[in-house]
Formats: C-alpha cells, structure tokens, sequence
C-alpha cells in the first residue's frame, strides 16, 4: 500500500486552526470578525519588511468603483495601494496563509469562496476612507473583505481606526486600532466601515474573498 503524504494540513496552517475556529464563529454569530495578534508572526513580519522597504512609485493612488474623477475620488479615499501577487517570498507566505484560511472557511462555513485577491495600503499621515461598503447587494461578489494591520507600536493616540458600524443602535461604531498582526473579517456586503485620519503612515493589507459568478458570456474574475 503506499501512503501519500497529505500537503494540507501543514504545520503552519495547523497551527492556525485555532485562529481560523474563533473567526469561523464570531462569523456565523456576527457576521465579522476581529482578532489581535492573529497573524504568525514571521508572517507579519515578512509582510512588514517588505511593505517598508518598497518603493513609493510602485503604489498608485486608490480608485473608487469604476469612478476615474480622481477628485472625487480623493475626497473619499486617498490612500495608495499595490496588489499583491505571489511574485515576492512576502507575497508567496501572505497568499499560503489566505489559502489555507479560504479552504477552513469554505469547509466550515461552507462559503464557496472561489478566489481572493489583496493589496498593501499605505495611509500617509492625515490619509484617509470615507464610509463606504466593499460591495453592493446582488451585484457584487465579494462576500468576505479581509482586513491585516502591519504597524509596529501603534499607541491609542495615533488615530487611523478602522470603524465598522455594525449595527443602527451604535452609530459609534466598533473601532480597532491597526495594531502590529490584527486580522478583522467581515461580510463585504453588510457592514459600513471607514478608515480616520492617522497620526502617522499606516500599512495594511486588504482583501477580498470572491465567489464565482461566472456565467458563459462573461468570465468572473477576468482571467
Ligand atoms: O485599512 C482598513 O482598515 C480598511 C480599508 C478598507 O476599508 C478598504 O480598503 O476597503
Ligand atoms: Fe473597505
């Protein structure tokens, strides 16, 4: 008889099986999710060197929908952004990592989550995103947005919270500060959210899980 070698679980996944259990339940009792040091450290890391160390002419400033009025556009964004593909050691650990997480997610939650696709951002000092939903109802389909903070000593004073209004009782909304390795899922369609000015520059990486709505006539995502 032989035996092949399973390739998942892995070590490193297994060991954020304990993780991917608490996001898969706050999930399905709240629709999101927010976890402190919930990245592997060494994954943080290499995701924090890398970001630091690229070039400001790699990253574009962010677009809105299909909008192309970059004035309009920078009153309700203007941070910058860089997509992520798997063609760093960095990029290559971040997109295992989603892997591995979409995989958990569509066994347990049975999402049929078909793709994911991210990009570093980078909030200048005073930068900012107005309130806004990742996705419309029925046209969209992102369903999951991802959301990872690669801020070393991030204070309570520096600003920059990622507010989700969760719910019409609590117009304050939930605030989490972009600390060092803080993960926050939540269903793209469902929750407004906005990012405040920060005190300082503000890395993160943003993601979106996507189910296939491909139809004969056109192929989604485009290839
Ligand atoms: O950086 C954040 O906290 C959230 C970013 C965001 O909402 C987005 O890029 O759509
Ligand atoms: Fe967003």
């Amino acid at each position: 008889m032989t035996l092949l070698l399973q390739q998942y679980p892995t070590k490193s996944a297994a060991s954020s099986d304990a993780l991917f259990a608490k996001i898969v339940n706050d999930l399905a009792n709240d629709g999101y999710s927010i976890q402190a040091n919930a990245l592997p450290l060494g994954l943080t890391d290499i995701l924090h060197t890398h970001v630091v160390n690229l070039p400001q002419y790699k990253f574009n400033l962010a677009r809105v929908g299909r909008e192309s009025n970059q004035q309009l556009n920078a009153q309700i964004r203007n941070d910058k952004t860089l997509w992520i593909y798997g063609d760093s050691p960095a990029g290559q650990e971040w997109l295992k990592w989603t892997q591995a997480l979409q995989l958990y997610l569509n066994r347990h939650l049975l999402m049929g989550l078909f793709s994911f696709e991210s990009h570093f951002s980078h909030y200048a000092k005073g930068n900012y995103y107005k309130k806004h939903v990742d996705a419309f109802k029925g046209q969209a389909n992102r369903v999951l947005s991802l959301v990872t903070y690669l801020n070393p000593q991030w204070q309570d004073t520096q600003g920059g919270e990622l507010v989700i209004y969760n719910q019409p009782g609590n117009p304050e909304g939930i605030k989490v500060l972009p600390k060092y390795g803080t993960l926050v899922l939540f269903l793209s369609e469902e929750f407004e959210h906005e990012v405040k000015p920060a005190q300082r520059d503000r890395y993160s990486i943003a993601g979106w899980f996507r189910v296939n709505t491909s139809t004969r006539e056109q192929v989604d995502p485009p290839l």
